[in-house]
């Protein structure tokens, strides 16, 4: 069932239109990332579906009713900490402003500081944490009254690798009973974890990707060649139908029309060349956006 719909989404600063017609259907305990280059519109897309700031026009609804806020928890790009605060003040601020009860606030906050690996930084002060910590008690502020609905804004592009694979682990977990929407430049983790993948440019929607279903269709004809020499490319070369060089022990591509992937190897042995990783090869998700990009 779709939890959130967007139809005609639009936002116009002056003549510029920040977001054009954008459509979208989240729906429950689904997992949608937001892809684009810098300017694209991701964050005021991320901002209209908060309700943060109004749509130009469009219209946004969530199990087909006006929208609730209450359903939705958000994480902007840069959350905003007072460094002074320790995590349970930070949390009773953020469960006040969603309209909790005290009571509820403080079973919540241990909860939420549980399900974000800091409960035993809770008696530290905010200004010593590390950006991956305060990422994730940005979260921690996110989930708080239980939204059945994440919109995230970058929730990752700041961090160092570990403190992004927490990150993604965290929302790992979150998926299983929210829906979630979130921007990033990380392809390599939106392909990991997402079910669809929206890319936008120029502020519309330029392709929404099943992930799934877009590896499902791939036609693995691809084959990727890793040598333990430097390719003499003679020999082969007249076996492929696109060949990519990628570095000199490394050859991506397709085989000729009755070229199988055992006469390749053949030649291989033939001329001597030491093989050191032989297989299909598919499109990623990052090759699929440069394409989208740039075409
Ligand atoms: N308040 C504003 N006034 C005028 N123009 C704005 C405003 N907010 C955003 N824009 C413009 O709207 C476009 C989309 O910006 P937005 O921040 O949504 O992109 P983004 O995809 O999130 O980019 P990034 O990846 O850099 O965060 C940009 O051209 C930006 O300059």
């Amino acid at each position: 069932m779709t939890i959130l719909k967007a139809q005609g989404l639009t936002k116009r600063y002056g003549n510029h239109a920040a977001v054009k017609d954008f459509d979208l259907h989240l729906r429950e305990r689904e997992c949608i990332a937001l892809l684009g280059p810098n300017g694209a519109g991701k964050t005021t897309t991320l901002h209209m579906l908060a309700g943060l700031i109004p749509p130009t026009a469009g219209v946004i609804l969530s199990d087909n009713k006006i929208l609730n806020r209450d359903t939705i928890g958000f994480l902007p790009q840069h959350p905003a900490f007072f460094d002074w605060m320790y995590p349970l003040e930070y949390l009773l601020l953020a469960g006040t402003l969603s309209g909790m009860t005290k009571r509820t606030i403080k079973e919540r906050s241990l909860q939420v500081l549980e399900m974000t690996g800091l409960l035993e930084a809770r008696k530290q002060k905010i200004g010593s944490f590390s950006g991956g910590m305060k990422q994730r008690l940005g979260l921690a502020q996110a989930i708080m009254h239980e939204p059945k609905i994440l919109l995230l804004d970058e929730p990752v592009s700041a961090l160092d690798p570990a403190g992004r694979i927490d990150v993604m682990n965290i929302l790992e977990e979150l998926k299983k009973d929210k829906a979630i929407l979130f921007s990033t430049h990380v392809l390599h983790d939106a392909e990991q974890i997402c079910d669809r993948a929206l890319i936008m440019k120029s502020g519309q929607s330029v392709s929404y990707e099943n992930i799934k279903e877009w590896r499902g269709n791939q036609s693995s004809e691809r084959y990727r060649l890793e040598t333990s020499v430097s390719l003499p490319i003679e020999g082969l070369q007249n076996l492929y139908e696109e060949i990519d060089i990628r570095e000199p022990k490394l050859i991506v591509g397709t085989l000729r029309d009755k070229v199988t992937p055992n006469m390749l190897l053949q030649q291989c042995i033939r001329q001597d060349i030491g093989i050191r990783y032989f297989g299909a090869e598919e499109k990623t998700l990052e090759e699929h956006y440069i394409e989208v990009i740039e075409g």
